[in-house]
């Protein structure tokens, strides 16, 4: 029978403090015209969507004593299991900045400090949670405090206990984190180009770089590429998708969004056209909303008939 459980690793969550304005203005006063404070993290982003699709969805990773409520909250509300480690001070805020255009400026602040102790701890939790889940995904930033080694350390082991690691990070964590083999990674073409030492600035070139990048025994690398799609290597076959044109309200969390679609066309063993138009159906759905989630089921369906998927041949 097929088991719809996950965990989803945030090391570095957020609250996220998402700004509507006109236009940004570097060095001048800007005023802000709408706004909002969600509980985010990447991970905590694709657990929320996954609780929403109807996986069994358990959160973990660090999470600062100090306003850890609207965490709690969220958890709560979706029916998330929360086997997060309370760690002392505050989680950040992150702070989103949403132009008329669609332009989003993040600034992302570094994250409460995590002692030799709650690292202990996290292992531990993670030790038990491999007793009874096959699907991770580890996302986001590190704290201070973690290390890209002990990162990779842990994908390391989870892969040798058998398990499908989905993994989405940035810079060194992410550099070290590939060397772990995780099952699935999800760079976006900016990520691959620094992974590649190049930049990529065209599909061909990202072929050429994801298929090296899955010869280091990734078995899947999906490349996320905003409004011009996803490219998705298993088994030596590349597929392509390409969502409708859509007005942007905010992109915040699309790349989250497209890793719990993926996550959730595994779990249900969807054949591989199905599964890129389901996740990139809902990650084109997510830049329509501010909030991370599945707001509008119907549109999911009709986005889903919109979207291009081919095979690419020869590659
Ligand atoms: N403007 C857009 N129109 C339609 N779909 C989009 C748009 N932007 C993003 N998407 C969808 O969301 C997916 C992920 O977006 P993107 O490549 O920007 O991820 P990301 O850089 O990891 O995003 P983030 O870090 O903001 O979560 C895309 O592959 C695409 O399917
Ligand atoms: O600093 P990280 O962990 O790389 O990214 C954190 C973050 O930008 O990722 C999510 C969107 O993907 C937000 O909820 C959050 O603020």
């Amino acid at each position: 029978m097929t088991n719809f459980r996950v965990v989803t690793v945030t090391l570095n969550p957020a609250l996220d403090m998402t700004g509507g304005m006109t236009e940004l203005k570097a060095g001048t006063v800007n005023l802000i015209q709408s706004s909002n404070l969600n509980p985010g993290g990447k991970g905590i982003n694709v657990a929320k969507v996954l609780a929403e699709l109807g996986a069994e969805v358990t959160v973990t990773g660090f999470l600062g004593d100090e306003n850890q409520d609207p965490f709690a909250h969220l958890f709560e509300q979706k029916g998330i299991h929360d086997a997060f480690i309370r760690v002392v001070g505050a989680s950040r805020i992150n702070v989103k900045l949403v132009e008329e255009s669609g332009r989003v400026t993040d600034l992302n602040f570094p994250g409460v400090a995590v002692s030799e102790e709650d690292v202990q701890q996290l292992e531990r939790s993670l030790k038990t949670l491999a007793e009874t889940h096959d699907v991770f995904v580890i996302a986001g930033s590190l704290p201070s405090g973690i290390s890209p080694e002990k990162l990779a350390s842990w994908i390391s082991t989870l892969r040798e206990q058998g398990k499908k690691v989905f993994f989405d990070s940035s810079n060194a964590a992410l550099a070290a984190g590939l060397k772990a083999a995780p099952w699935l990674v999800k760079p976006n073409d900016e990520e691959l180009s620094q992974w590649a030492g190049e930049h990529l600035s065209n599909e061909s070139e990202l072929l050429e770089a994801g298929k090296t990048l899955s010869q280091t025994g990734i078995d899947n690398v999906v490349i996320s590429r905003g409004s011009e799609g996803v490219l998705w290597l298993k088994d030596g076959v590349w597929f392509a998708s390409q969502p409708p044109k859509i007005k942007v309200v905010s992109t915040v969390g699309a790349g989250d969004t497209l890793v719990a679609g993926m996550c959730w066309a595994e779990l249900n063993q969807w054949d591989r056209e199905t599964s890129l138009r389901f996740a990139t159906a809902l990650s084109a759905l997510a830049v329509t909303q501010v909030n991370v989630g599945v707001e509008d089921i119907a549109q999911l369906e009709a986005l889903q008939h919109q979207v291009n998927v081919k095979q690419i041949k020869d590659r």
